[in-house]
């Protein structure tokens, strides 16, 4: 089969489906600048995307929102902010003999910039190769004053169950727990993370990569740029709290996100800044 990208119709969102010619495809919707489906080659689904998602009427639950240029609720603008709820544009679309690569685009607009009063472009780069996902954002200040933000590639991966899974590779980072009381930094002392309750760590300035082992295989996850970590999974009351997730669903899921969240990054008029998510398959 030849790579290509083609303009698809998904659950209702404009998206572009790109494939490679050794099997890889991934699924980019427009609305959010949203990454919803990555199978790699001689693989399966690697992203989770709930079943009970809404399309196109708010966050889209599962896939990698991107969070701009505010994370959860460490602002005053909506939560993650308005990227993931916005429609952006295709900037450019390259296949080669074992790639193919998306680019999406989202500038200002005067309903951002009632939200945010601040003219930027963001793009996001999608490229996918055999066992291989490359997540890139691109963040330009394209005003005539500086701004700050906070953002993340908020990465749901699907797991085959939760507690089969171990996460190498956060030893002795620190972390604010954002499950727990006061502000206080914790350090990560165990050798691999297991999954057994609630969890929503920030880890600060982790070097990585990080490993993730489930049934399914190893995942290697790689990151540029984004000095952070989160890692989140609602567990079983948390997850019956979110009305977009099937109750169980948070076995199924296990989002590890690169993260640029615990000092904002600064931007001078004309200025970028870069950030990157890896994921590949073991
Ligand atoms: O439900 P959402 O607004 O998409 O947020 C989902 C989750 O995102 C991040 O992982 C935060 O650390 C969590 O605290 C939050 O619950």
């Amino acid at each position: 089969m030849a790579a290509g990208i083609e303009r698809i119709d998904f659950h209702g969102l404009p998206a572009l489906r790109l494939s490679t010619a050794a099997d890889a495809s991934a699924v980019l919707s427009l609305y959010g600048g949203q990454l919803l489906s990555w199978v790699p080659a001689r693989g399966r689904e690697r992203l989770y995307l709930s079943e009970r998602a809404r399309f196109g009427n708010g966050p889209v639950r599962g896939g990698v929102p991107v969070c701009f240029p505010q994370f959860a609720a460490q602002g005053t603008l909506p939560r993650h902010g308005f990227a993931r709820t916005s429609v952006w544009t295709v900037a450019e679309q390259r296949t080669g003999d074992d790639f193919a690569l998306a680019t999406l685009r989202l500038a200002d607009d005067p309903q951002s910039l009632a939200l945010w009063p601040h003219p930027f472009t963001l793009e996001l780069t999608v490229a996918i190769d055999g066992g291989r996902l490359d997540l890139e954002l691109e963040v330009i200040n394209s005003g005539h004053t500086p701004f700050a933000f906070t953002s993340a590639l908020h990465t749901y991966l699907r797991v085959a169950e939760l507690e089969e899974c171990r996460l190498q590779g956060l030893h002795g980072f620190e972390y604010r727990d954002a499950l727990g009381a006061g502000e206080g930094l914790r350090r990560d002392s165990g050798d691999v993370l297991l999954f057994d309750g609630p969890i929503d760590r920030h880890y600060r300035n982790v070097e990585r990569p990080l490993l993730l082992r489930d049934d399914g295989g190893a995942l290697g996850i790689d990151a540029e740029g984004f000095p952070d970590v989160v890692v989140w999974n609602p567990w079983e009351d948390g997850n019956a709290r979110i009305d977009d997730m099937a109750p169980r669903d948070f076995r199924r899921m296990l989002c590890i996100e690169a993260a640029a969240i615990h000092r904002r990054i600064a931007l001078d008029p004309s200025e970028t800044w870069h950030g990157r998510q890896t994921l590949v398959c073991l």
